[in-house]
């Protein structure tokens, strides 16, 4: 994870497109047409949901750096800082490039900071991901932990807290509740977002198991807080409880702002597809 803190052309209106799945809101810019450069403090100001734009992701649309690939996909958090994957953001991205005609392909390949990952548009608006293999390794987050396990113990504020960890392109920690609506999601998320076996924070997911193919999940995502839903935090939850061996290989993940559908199969060498819907709610144009 790192900051931009390059100056941009002052006085500049750049167009944008806002988006959302599931509630997971994104300003969406493309910087093949327009390049620009995206200060920490500039992107803070667009974010902001009083003073700005308001949008949990800045998702930006770049030319790839390799020949194979359609496009690069940039992402970051609402505080400024970028991040290597975002998975509503990857379904809005794939509707973003299709309706603006910047492609035509149904099947579009995008280069992250993680890694490559294709994205479908189907015939419905829909879009289903292959969000590439799940990563438990803790070095992978990063997790310091030792080695790794299926469930590790936490110490926070003298209790211990259980928790399964995986990087599915970033890191994630997810725990397992009773009540997804009694879920301490403010402060616990906060608290372990940051915490010191971290050393890049971490999203924290708060699963509840609804039986063997669903599952209810709030997320504390890092760098913005409490989201409607998080994409790779919903791969993350299903792909923990699928390895606690809670779940079967094809899980309903219902967030505040709606269900996702996400499949996995237990095998490591197997990559987690995540379906669900991304659409267009205006466009608009901000001064830089
Ligand atoms: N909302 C996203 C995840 C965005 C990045 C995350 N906050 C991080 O810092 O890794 C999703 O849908 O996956």
């Amino acid at each position: 994870m790192s900051s931009q803190n390059t100056t941009v052309a002052q006085g500049r209106c750049l167009p944008f497109t806002k988006m959302q799945g599931l509630g997971n809101d994104f300003m969406v810019v493309n910087a093949i047409e327009q390049p620009f450069d995206y200060p920490s403090a500039t992107i803070q100001r667009w974010a902001d949901r009083h003073f700005g734009i308001g949008f949990d992701q800045l998702l930006v649309v770049e030319p790839a750096q390799q020949d194979s690939v359609d496009f690069r996909y940039r992402i970051f958090n609402a505080d400024g800082s970028e991040v290597q994957q975002c998975g509503n953001g990857a379904r809005c991205f794939a509707r973003f490039v299709v309706d603006k005609g910047l492609t035509e392909k149904k099947e579009i390949t995008v280069e992250t900071a993680s890694g490559i990952i294709v994205l479908y548009v189907e015939d419905s608006g829909w879009v289903r991901v292959n969000m590439g293999t799940p990563n438990f390794a803790p070095q992978s987050l990063p997790f310091v932990a030792g080695t790794q396990a299926e469930r590790y113990l936490l110490d926070v504020d003298a209790e211990s807290v259980e928790i399964g960890a995986v990087s599915m392109g970033n890191p994630h920690a997810v725990l397992l509740v009773e009540d997804i609506a009694k879920a301490p999601v403010d402060n616990l998320g906060k608290t372990l977002e940051s915490h010191n076996a971290f050393p890049e924070r971490v999203n924290v997911g708060f699963a509840e198991k609804i039986d063997n193919s669903h599952i209810r999940l709030r997320v504390y995502e890092r760098g913005a807080a409490e989201t409607l839903a998080c994409g790779t935090g919903a791969c993350a939850a299903m792909v923990v409880l699928r390895l606690w061996q809670l779940v079967d290989d094809r899980v309903t993940v219902t967030l505040p702002g709606g269900d996702l559908t996400i499949e996995w199969n237990g095998d490591v060498d197997s990559p987690v597809w995540m379906t669900g819907p991304a659409i267009t709610v205006f466009e608009g144009e901000i001064e830089v």
